[in-house]
């Protein structure tokens, strides 16, 4: 075999008192597509910011094409072979398309006159996404108003821009739309075909799967196992990854459509720019529906709708008491919940405890008449929540910002959860979530259900869609398509159809 492209050897990292790498030992080769999977917390992001130059390991050391690799910052791990995407936002908001790309390297802009050009600057960014596939983003555009998977795209664009010896990518597939993950798989292929690597991080085992050349299973820290393309066996990854078999279903087990006709909340005639057009929906009580559909064809600007966060120009949604949804504070009070796929800048206060993420949403729970906190009470809503998501942290005073992604994403589950919201607007709530924790919300939504909650489950996911909505909707262009009802013998490709 040829020689290894990267080792770490012996790599170790502690937060204070969390250990979140102990002797880790990994190679990654020329011409690989090296996937790296674990459960939320394992220290997939934590290894692979390490080689990128985010962080230093606490002990240990790199090598990179046979030399000593330190890189003193993600700039200089990117300029000298390896790039990264991060798995949350790696972008500013404000900015331009070009600023966002060229930001630490202004200087390459700059005339005679020692101005920037911005023509210049606008051009390449421009250039930069159309190489990798992207035609309808140009430099000039300003962040604000991309949705999450351009800004992901522009992310990509700029590190690609650099033709890195190895591309790290962790847990972006989630945040992309089936047709921006094609424009991801083709730019991997292309390196490995290339003789360079890749190291790809998903939770996604049939993706990975079907993805890399090799998988690396880290569980607690610990590299457990290295599987070649040829021993990829789900149940073996899966066992490897949780140290135990997956026991019961993954999905519902029934294929029973919800049967309940009592209205939960109507959306009439909603109209916002090019993204909602006359959308109409009505969510039962006890029901799961789905939404679906391709990259901006609706469905985030959908929930945002229905949880008041939009300034619609035309329409309404309201409740089955008849109160109209006009903001989230009025969704709130008729006790909506909501998850947004912006999970660290919309649903999260990433500066504050992960107690404060949660308690916020239950005061209702603990609070005497809404207003005299007791603090015991508190801590017990929040131990509950932390304990039934299997949240990983120190304790709940921990930052949030400290938590890894998927950790994050079950504290916003359970503020929502936690607090007996009556109807759930769930937009890609399992994102970045491993397969155990998956599960076990599942299995959370399907006892809400049971208990008469509505549920919206907007994603990104075809067998997610299939194997939990009571109804499914599609849409496309900001209308809605298709729509189908639970049965054993829904297929992608019926669902598919609609959306293209
Ligand atoms: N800045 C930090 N301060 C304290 N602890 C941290 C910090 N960054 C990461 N950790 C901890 O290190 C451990 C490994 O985190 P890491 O983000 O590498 O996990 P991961 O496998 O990428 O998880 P996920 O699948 O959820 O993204 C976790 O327990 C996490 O809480």
């Amino acid at each position: 075999m040829n020689e290894p492209i990267l080792e770490m050897k012996n790599i170790s990292k502690n937060f204070g008192s969390v250990i979140a790498l102990k002797n880790v030992n990994l190679e990654v080769y020329p011409g690989e597509i090296r996937g790296l999977i674990g459960e939320n917390g394992s220290g997939k992001s934590t290894i692979s910011s390490i080689a990128a130059g985010m962080q230093k390991a606490s002990a240990g050391e790199m090598m990179f094409k046979g030399k000593k690799w330190e890189p003193s910052s993600m700039i200089d791990a990117l300029q000298n072979g390896i790039g990264m995407v991060v798995q949350e936002s790696g972008t500013i908001a404000g900015v331009t398309v070009a600023e966002n790309m060229f930001l630490a390297e202004l200087v390459q802009f700059k005339n005679k006159f020692g101005l920037i050009s911005k023509n210049k600057m606008n051009q390449k960014a421009t250039e930069a996404m159309k190489a990798i596939g992207v035609s309808n983003v140009t430099g000039d555009m300003n962040m604000m108003t991309l949705d999450f998977q351009t800004r992901k795209l522009v992310e990509i664009a700029k590190v690609i821009m650099k033709n890195p010896e190895i591309l790290v990518i962790d847990e972006t597939s989630t945040a992309l739309s089936q047709d921006g993950r094609e424009i991801m798989y083709k730019l991997i292929r292309k390196f490995r075909d290339n003789g360079k690597a890749v190291i790809f991080i998903s939770h996604d085992l049939e993706e990975i799967m079907e993805v890399c050349d090799t998988l690396t299973v880290l569980r607690d820290g610990t590299l457990i196992r290295t599987f070649q393309k040829e021993e990829f066996d789900a149940d073996k990854i899966r066992t490897s990854m949780i140290g135990r078999e997956l026991q019961g279903d993954y999905y519902r087990s029934d294929f029973t459509p919800s049967s309940q006709t009592e209205t939960a909340l109507t959306a009439n005639n909603l109209k916002y720019r090019e993204e909602l057009k006359s959308v109409d929906l009505v969510l039962k009580k006890g029901e799961i529906v789905g939404v679906g559909g391709l990259s901006s064809c609706g469905m985030h600007a959908l929930g945002k709708a229905l949880f008041g966060g939009l300034e619609l120009e035309e329409g309404e949604v309201k409740t089955a008491d008849g109160c109209s949804i006009t903001n989230p504070h009025i969704a709130v009070n008729h006790k909506i919940g909501y998850v947004s796929k912006d999970r660290d800048t919309e649903s999260l206060c990433l500066s504050a405890s992960i107690r404060d993420n949660i308690a916020i949403g239950g005061m209702e729970k603990y609070a005497v008449n809404n207003f005299l906190i007791l603090n015991k009470k508190e801590s017990e809503y929040v131990q509950k929540q932390i304990k039934d998501l299997a949240i990983k942290c120190s304790d709940a005073e921990q930052l949030t910002s400290q938590l890894s992604g998927g950790n994050k994403q079950k504290v916003v589950f359970g503020k929502w959860i936690g607090c007996g919201s009556e109807i759930l607007i769930l937009d890609c709530p399992t994102r970045g979530v491993d397969i155990g924790v998956k599960q076990a919300m599942y299995q959370l939504m399907v006892k809400l259900k049971e208990e008469g909650k509505a549920i919206l489950l907007i994603s990104e996911e075809l067998p997610e869609l299939i194997g939990m909505s009571d109804r499914i909707v599609i849409m496309k262009d900001g209308c809605i398509t298709g729509e189908f009802m639970r049965s054993e013998t829904l297929t992608d490709a019926d669902v598919i159809s609609c959306m293209i």
